[in-house]
């Protein structure tokens, strides 16, 4: 090793105190003395989020009951939100709206996806894609009986060519949930559309971590979770983005009222509303969204190229750091190196894996296991420091004994 773990602290905090983001964690309610590197999967509270769930509960909801539907906002917040993050995925306002999980997020838009190339039959997905997307997959190809081909993101290029007149949507993840490898959007997307077919990006591993420029891009939809990298909470609201180009065209299966032309003339038919509306279902969890809309706050003035250098910075820190630490000790790097092919999180090959990560939360260091042998450990430029990746990677070192010298 030519670099001793001292001078990596000091490289740490050099860093540390270089980061123009530095002030952003005190928007955050980090508990003391806990590592936690696990915002990939539930992001830390934001301070703004007590007061206004307090304020939600208590004068909203307890003083303004049924008036603050309209009073206080409430009808429009799925689409006011929806717009706050919209500015964070490039999409220019009216194209997302928030509500409900991203399981069923993913149910209803692929569904109308598909339904836009009725004359097409297969569905093309990743093979490595989080459980949930899988599944829905399935169910939707079965309801509409269509065949699902997986194919990973890198060779989509090629299934285009053979296949490709027949594929009617692509559903990928922008960050692959155990690698945290970024898929280029814009190749895979361009590609699509040369075959005549519409994409589906499961955002949730990059939105508020990854600049994405939905717009710019041609995505045709995308949907995503907010409790991760956005921090809005366990449970907090998915959100869906469409095209304004396919606005008219979209037909769901989930026809729920608040999506309706006229809500309240209380119809007996299903109208689809103008617009983004259409992508309502139902009520939505209004004291979760309220929260999500004050962890959003979070980003304001933050702009995403700095955030997406900063997060940068301490991915490279750590895989660097493991690196020159934890070599001979059984780990390999199993997210890419390449810093354009990277999301926010580092994923570790090792098979101790489900040894390794409980006994780092005993240290109050927290990542998490994903099957078969992975450590994933997340940066959230927001409020993660160098400090905290090389603390992680310490941690690593003494809980592991070098096989070489
Ligand atoms: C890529 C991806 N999609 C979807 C989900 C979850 O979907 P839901 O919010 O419906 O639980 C997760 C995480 O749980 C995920 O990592
Ligand atoms: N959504 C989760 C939950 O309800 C419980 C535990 C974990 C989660 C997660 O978000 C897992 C996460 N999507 C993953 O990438 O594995």
């Amino acid at each position: 090793m030519d670099v001793t773990p001292g001078e990596l602290a000091e490289r740490a905090a050099k860093l540390d105190a270089l980061n123009p983001l530095a002030h952003t964690r005190d928007r955050f309610l980090i508990p003391p003395d806990l590592v936690y590197l696990d915002g990939n999967s539930l992001g830390v509270l934001p301070a703004a989020v007590p007061a206004a769930l307090e304020d939600a509960v208590r004068r909203q909801w307890g003083r303004g009951l049924i008036s603050s539907w309209f009073d206080e906002g409430w009808w429009d917040a799925p689409l006011r939100i929806g717009d706050r993050i919209g500015a964070l995925l490039g999409a220019a306002p009216g194209q997302v709206v928030t509500g409900d999980s991203t399981s069923v997020q993913l149910f209803n838009t692929l569904t109308a996806a598909a339904r836009l190339r009725p004359d097409r039959r297969v569905l093309l997905t990743d093979p490595g894609h989080f459980p949930t997307d899988a599944y829905l997959t399935d169910s939707v190809a079965q309801l509409l009986g269509l065949e699902v081909r997986r194919v990973p993101a890198s060779q989509v290029g090629a299934a285009l060519g053979e296949y490709g007149r027949d594929v009617c949507v692509l559903s990928y993840p922008a960050v692959d949930y155990r690698t945290g490898e970024l898929w280029d959007l814009s190749a895979v997307t361009r590609a699509a559309h040369e075959a005549g077919a519409v994409t589906v990006w499961d955002l949730c591993h990059a939105a508020g971590a990854v600049p994405l420029a939905l717009d710019e891009t041609g995505v045709d939809f995308a949907v995503g979770c907010t409790y991760k990298y956005l921090s809005g909470g366990p449970g907090s609201p998915a959100y869906v983005y469409i095209a304004r180009r396919h606005h008219a065209d979209v037909r769901h299966p989930l026809t729920g009222w608040h999506g309706h032309a006229d809500p309240f003339a209380m119809q007996d038919a299903y109208t689809a509303a103008e617009g983004i509306s259409r992508a309502r279902i139902g009520c939505p969890p209004m004291l979760s969204l309220l929260a999500l809309e004050a962890a959003l706050t979070a980003f304001d003035g933050v702009d995403l190229r700095e955030l997406r250098s900063a997060g940068l910075s301490l991915t490279s820190f750590f895989i660097e750091a493991c690196d020159l630490l934890l070599a001979g000790r059984g780990f390999e790097v199993a997210t890419p190196r390449a810093a354009s092919r990277r999301g926010s999180q580092v994923a570790l090959r090792h098979r101790d894996a489900a040894r390794l990560v409980p006994e780092l939360a005993r240290r109050r260091i927290v990542g998490d296991k994903r099957e078969p042998d992975i450590l994933r450990f997340g940066f959230n430029a927001l409020y993660n420091t160098h400090a905290d990746a090389l603390a992680a990677v310490n941690a690593l070192r003494e809980l592991t004994i070098a096989v070489t010298a």
